[in-house]
């Protein structure tokens, strides 16, 4: 099995992240907390509260499991499209495979990597949506202190089920939203690349971009669901299922609801898959 593509998904994933945490931030507090008026509100509040340091909240444990994620996406997408069309990474220019394989090896990618996010997701959402500015003499201290205790004390709470609350929700989110994301960015670079060769690094970083924002914009529904599960254990309103924090969120704030974040998903998402797809391409093509 080559490990290549494990190794370059690994790399290109912390890149793109750590560019895109900011907006993750200002995303994750508009989803799931009504007290800003929008994005502009969001970042000026955040800022003027808890300074720069406020929207890289949370990003330490993620930079730490993109390793895994990422290199399971990537390095299970390469290797499922081995598996379906007996090609490898470099034989994929001269034979492209069809998009039905691609979406099915994008799928599976997509729902082996949602397991591994699935804890290192909530703790990120835990604790971006903490907003006490960092140790202020006088103030309460936030909930947790740091990703290992945040962790700890769900563990303690609720038990290791604890730690994977909102996880059907984020694989029901990642599955087919995936399948587009490879489907929509080998689409792109067939359009903009003669048969048989390689993609521009234009190409590749317009192309990455966009998969990015495709499949952020059919995942934001779930997304917010996502979310709203995941926080759900703090409160004492807690929902019944998937379907109850569908339902009752449309009931009391309307269809919009399902939308929220989705102007600064979109914004996040060029930048952050362009350098990914960007990166992943170069390593790989480096590493021959
Ligand atoms: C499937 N879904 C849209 C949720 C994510 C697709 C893009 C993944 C990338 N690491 C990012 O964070 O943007």
């Amino acid at each position: 099995m080559p490990v290549e593509e494990f190794v370059a998904g690994w790399i290109s994933g912390a890149l793109g992240l750590v560019l895109g945490h900011p907006f993750d931030t200002v995303k994750v507090r508009l989803q799931t907390q009504t007290t800003y008026r929008g994005i502009v509100d969001c970042m000026v509040k955040t800022y003027r509260h808890e300074s720069l340091l406020g929207f890289f909240k949370g990003m330490s444990f993620p930079i730490a499991s993109i390793a895994v994620v990422n290199s399971v996406l990537f390095g299970v997408y390469s290797n499922a499209l081995l598996a379906l069309t007996a090609t490898s990474h470099q034989e994929r220019r001269a034979q492209p495979p069809s998009y039905t394989h691609v979406f099915i090896a994008g799928c599976t990618g997509g729902f082996l990597q949602a397991y591994c996010l699935a804890p290192f997701d909530l703790i990120k959402v835990r604790l971006q949506n903490q907003t006490e500015p960092r140790a202020k003499p006088g103030s309460p201290p936030p909930r947790y202190r740091g990703p290992v205790h945040c962790a700890a004390s769900i563990f303690q709470a609720e038990g290791p089920r604890g730690l994977f609350r909102g996880a059907w929700a984020l694989t029901l989110r990642d599955t087919p939203t995936l399948g587009i994301y490879f489907v929509t960015y080998e689409w792109l670079c067939r359009q903009f690349t003669p048969d048989g060769q390689t993609p521009s690094s234009g190409t590749v970083l317009v192309a990455g971009g966009f998969a990015g924002i495709t499949s952020w914009v059919a995942a934001t529904p779930l997304d917010v669901i996502k979310s709203r599960m995941q926080m759900a254990g703090l409160k004492q309103r807690a929902y019944g299922g998937l379907l109850d924090c569908m339902v009752s969120s449309a009931r009391q704030e309307g269809l919009g609801v399902f939308f929220r974040g989705l102007t600064i998903n979109s914004a996040r998402a060029f930048p952050v898959n362009a350098v990914t797809f960007l990166s992943y391409e170069h390593l790989l093509l480096s590493w021959g």
